[in-house]
């Protein structure tokens, strides 16, 4: 059988003067070799992206973290604080992507930008500054210059009753980096919570009955994934998940 195609949307960059249609490296490689695909990225083209045709080609979506910010008007939140980061192309690509592609039952995995991306597609609420809130912890990365050091694990999440991620692991908690300030203010009411952090921020969920594997997560499995044992067991339940929709396409 020929590896499944795991598309991934980008950002939009800018190199020198132009627009670039850029993703990080690390999420590519964890497609490939986490979850066992061959990487397409998908252009941010907005209005002009061929969702249906998309969703022909591809036996999957991984929706990477990012720099940027979705933009509040997205989800009815105020105006940002001059000088956020927006990348307006990639929300109107991703966001009726997301509605349309788990309807037709395309597996999804999304990481941190992902992650919330996914909760605004299905009418959820962000924080843009969890660190602000009462009672919640700074989940933004350490400021210092060795990455190591940035996306080290950095706070415990407790795996819910009946969450796919127990079932995986077997385990009550585990650790996770953390490199984000916006996150999960309300959570869709199609969604269920998976992982849960000490502040009560949902770091994981997965799609309520979904037709097929619809996870996401607030930290970054992509990093090293291939010494993580929590990071294997999301990119092997992805790749199975893209494998059998690629078996069932080649039929
Ligand atoms: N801007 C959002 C999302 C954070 C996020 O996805 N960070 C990724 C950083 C770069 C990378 O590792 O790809 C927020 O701040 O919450």
């Amino acid at each position: 059988m020929q590896r499944p195609i795991i598309g991934i949307p980008c950002d939009i960059k800018t190199v020198g003067k132009l627009p670039f249609h850029a993703v990080g490296e690390k999420y590519i490689k964890a497609a490939v070799g986490g979850a066992g695909g061959v990487a397409l990225l998908i252009p941010a083209l907005g209005d002009e992206s061929p969702i249906e045709d998309i969703l022909e080609i591809v036996d999957g979506i991984l929706l990477p973290g990012s720099l940027s910010n979705v933009e509040p008007h997205r989800y009815g939140g105020a105006a940002s604080r001059p000088g956020t980061l927006h990348d307006p192309a990639r929300d109107a690509t991703t966001l009726p992507l997301i509605m349309q592609l788990v309807e037709a039952g395309v597996p999804l995995l999304g990481i941190c930008r992902g992650f919330q991306e996914i909760n605004v597609a299905f009418g959820g609420e962000l924080f843009q500054h969890v660190q602000e809130e009462e009672g919640k912890r700074d989940h933004r990365e350490p400021e210092v210059d060795d990455v190591e050091a940035m996306y080290a694990p950095a706070h415990a999440v407790r795996l819910t009753e009946g969450s796919l991620m127990k079932r995986w692991l077997g385990q009550e908690e585990v650790m996770v980096n953390s490199l984000h300030q916006q996150g999960i203010k309300r959570l869709a009411g199609a969604l269920e919570a998976e992982a849960v952090a000490d502040d009560g921020l949902v770091e994981a969920y997965r799609v309520r009955d979904a037709k097929n594997f619809a996870f996401a997560v607030q930290w970054h499995p992509e990093w090293k994934y291939e010494s993580n044992p929590v990071s294997q067991a999301i990119f092997s339940a992805f790749g199975d998940a893209c494998r059998a929709r690629r078996a069932r396409r080649d039929r």
